[in-house]
């Protein structure tokens, strides 16, 4: 059975951010994951992970401003500044956490354009090549529209051109099975060919992205799968429990007993 981490972002909402740390600790969770940890210093994120025991599996560069409508900005033109500004803000967390994955958003733009995918894939390389130092992976991850409008990263084609253009080592896929299923199905067929390209696997149940036991999909049989294909990483819980998060984590106790 794979392992798993707590999203801090989706779970454990009913606790603070920052105990949110402990509440996953105490649930069995021995790693955790979210999408930003900008509003908190990163030595008090680092503290909530060694006094909980907690291995920091990814986060998310800054999206800029969420509330504004901005989701990253790596495919967004005239945002270059921005997008490298992301990766240094995120440097400080990174060294506290010790975290070896991190996620850049697209932002919104149009797919489409040539000159996007040039800058996107221009952005991604300078940003790998400077992680590969400090032995961090850069994830990119197809999100779907309807969660999403608008996102620039809504297809695994475009998702794999992009990575075997880059041909970095440390640039990889984050492959969300609840994206995946919503955007293309044919989970296990893509799981299988896309392995060597995944960085970071996440799930939720489809269509409501509650917890993985409901749903269109088997994940049982999923799960099976991804151990079959030898994936070593952590598998991030990135669901909104549908009635409290502790009541709703039977499927895990199930699945790993
Ligand atoms: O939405 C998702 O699935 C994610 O993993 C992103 O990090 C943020 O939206
Ligand atoms: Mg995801």
């Amino acid at each position: 059975m794979p392992r798993f981490a707590a999203n801090l972002s989706m779970m454990f909402t009913e606790w603070a951010f920052l105990d949110r740390f402990a509440a996953a600790a105490d649930a069995g969770f021995t790693a955790v994951e979210y999408l930003f940890p900008y509003d908190h210093r990163p030595d008090e994120i680092a503290k909530r992970l060694s006094a909980n025991g907690l291995t920091q599996v990814l986060f998310n560069l800054s999206p800029g401003d969420w509330a504004a409508g901005e989701r990253g900005f790596a495919a967004c033109p005239g945002r270059q500044a921005a997008f490298r500004d992301t990766v240094a803000t995120a440097f400080p967390y990174i060294v506290a956490t010790n975290v070896r994955r991190i996620h850049a958003m697209s932002g919104c733009a149009d797919p489409t354009d040539p000159k996007l995918r040039d800058l996107y894939l221009e952005n991604l390389c300078w940003a790998a090549d400077i992680l590969a130092r400090h032995d961090v992976e850069l994830l990119i991850e197809p999100i779907n529209p309807r969660d999403m409008p608008g996102y620039f990263l809504r297809d695994f084609d475009l998702a794999g051109e992009i990575l075997s253009a880059a041909a970095r080592s440390n640039l990889r896929l984050q492959f969300d099975i609840y994206h995946r299923q919503v955007l293309r199905g044919d989970v296990a067929t893509a799981l299988r060919e896309l392995m060597p390209l995944i960085g970071h696997i996440q799930i939720a149940g489809v269509p409501q992205r509650h917890e993985p036991d409901l749903g269109e999909l088997n994940y049982a049989f999923l799960f099976g799968e991804i151990d079959r294909l030898n994936y070593l990483g952590f598998i991030g819980c990135e669901y909104r429990p549908r009635a409290g998060t502790i009541e709703g984590l039977g499927w895990l106790r199930r699945m790993t007993r």
